[in-house]
C-alpha cells in the first residue's frame, strides 16, 4: 500500500495568520482526505517589533522565519495574506506562489472605540487621531481628511483593537482593512466600511497564499488543486503592476484588480506621502493577459510621474 507523507504547513502565530492557515488546511484537507497536514506556529520578527517596518527591512520581517523554516525544509507550505508579502522584487528566491486562495473584502473599514457614537470617517470632529500604519492609508487621510491626525499604530489586528479600547494611545479610531475584521470575528465593529472607488484598497487585499519551495513539484501540484482562478488573476495583475514600479513598503500605492468574463481592469494610484499629490490609471486589457494589463498600468503610471513619489522618504518618524 502506498503511504502518504505528512505536509507540514507553516503559519505565523497571530490571530489572523492562524485564521488563514486554519482555512488554507481545511480546503488542502477537502482536496487531499488521504493526507495528513500538520501546522506549525512561529513568531516573526515583523509581529514582535512595534516600531516602523522600515527600520527592520520592511515587509521581509513577516516572511523571513516563514521562508527559513520552508527553505531549510522544516515545512513544505507557508501561508500568508498577500499584503504582508515584500514586493515582487524583494521577494526571496527558493519561494514560489503555488496557491491562491479566494479573495475577501478588499475595503478598508472604520473602528472606534467601545462604546462610543458609532461615527463614519467624515463626521470625525477635527484633530481625531487615526490609528493606522500604512503609507496609503496615512496619504489617503491627509488627502481627503487633512484635519484628522494619523497616528502610527503597529501590531496585529487585534492588539491594535485592543489598543483602541483601553485608550492607551489616545485614539479616536482604526483604519483596518475589513476582511482581517472579519477573519477575527470582529465585523461587527465596523462603524464604517469604505467605498473602494473613493477610498483606496491596498494590493493584493484580501487575499490569501500558500507558497512552497521553487521546484518541490508535488507540493505545487496539490497547492494548484485549491487555487481560485479568478483571484490567481488579478493577484498576477497587481503583482505586475506593483513589480513594474519597483515600489517598497514606505509606497503609498494602491492596485486593485477587477475582472468581468472577458476583461481585467486595473485600477491604481500613487499617493505623495504628504497627500497632495497622486497619479491614478485605469487600464484594461484581456482577462487572459493579466500580467501585461499589470504592466501596462504601471507604465502609465511611471509615464505620468509616479517615479517622483514612489520614492520619497518614509514619513514615519
Ligand atoms: N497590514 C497588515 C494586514 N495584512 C493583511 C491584513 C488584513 C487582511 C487582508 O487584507 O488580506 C492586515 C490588517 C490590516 O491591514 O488592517
Amino acid at each position: 500500500m502506498k503511504t502518504t507523507p505528512d505536509v507540514r504547513v507553516g503559519s505565523r502565530n497571530s490571530p489572523m495568520a492562524r485564521w488563514q492557515t486554519d482555512w488554507c488546511v481545511e480546503l488542502l484537507s477537502k482536496a487531499r482526505p488521504d493526507t495528513r497536514f500538520e501546522i506549525t506556529t512561529m513568531a516573526s520578527h515583523g509581529d514582535r517589533y512595534q516600531g516602523p517596518l522600515s527600520r527592520i527591512g520592511g515587509k521581509g520581517a513577516f516572511v523571513k522565519a516563514l521562508d527559513r523554516a520552508l527553505l531549510d525544509g522544516e515545512v513544505d507550505v507557508t501561508v500568508s495574506c498577500v499584503k504582508d508579502l515584500p514586493s515582487p522584487h524583494d521577494r526571496q528566491p527558493g519561494v514560489s506562489i503555488g496557491a491562491v486562495l479566494e479573495r475577501g473584502d478588499v475595503r478598508d473599514a472604520l473602528v472606534l472605540p467601545a462604546g462610543r457614537p458609532p461615527l463614519p470617517l467624515a463626521e470625525l470632529p477635527r484633530g481625531a487621531r487615526v490609528g493606522t500604519s500604512a503609507p496609503r492609508r496615512i496619504a489617503q487621510l491627509r488627502q481627503r481628511h487633512p484635519y484628522l491626525e494619523p497616528v502610527l499604530v503597529r501590531g496585529n489586528a487585534d492588539t491594535r483593537i485592543a489598543r483602541l479600547d483601553d485608550g492607551s494611545r489616545g485614539l479616536d479610531a482604526l483604519l483596518v482593512a475589513y476582511a482581517g475584521l472579519h477573519r477575527l470575528g470582529q465585523a461587527h465593529r465596523a462603524t464604517e466600511i469604505l467605498d473602494p472607488v473613493l477610498w483606496l484598497p491596498a494590493s493584493g487585499a484580501g487575499m490569501v497564499v500558500a507558497e512552497y519551495r521553487t521546484g518541490d513539484t508535488a507540493i505545487r501540484d496539490l497547492l494548484t488543486a485549491i487555487t481560485h482562478p479568478a483571484t490567481a488573476t488579478a493577484l498576477a495583475a497587481e503583482r505586475a503592476t506593483l513589480a513594474t514600479l519597483h515600489g517598497n513598503c514606505t509606497t503609498a500605492a494602491s492596485v486593485h484588480a477587477t475582472l468581468t468574463s472577458t476583461t481585467i481592469t486595473v485600477d491604481a494610484a500613487v499617493f505623495a506621502p504628504d497627500g497632495h499629490t497622486a497619479v491614478r490609471t485605469h487600464t484594461s486589457g484581456p482577462l487572459q493577459q493579466p500580467e501585461e494589463v499589470g504592466r501596462r498600468a504601471g507604465e502609465q503610471l511611471l509615464r505620468d510621474g509616479a517615479a517622483a513619489l514612489l520614492h520619497a522618504l518614509p514619513h514615519t518618524p
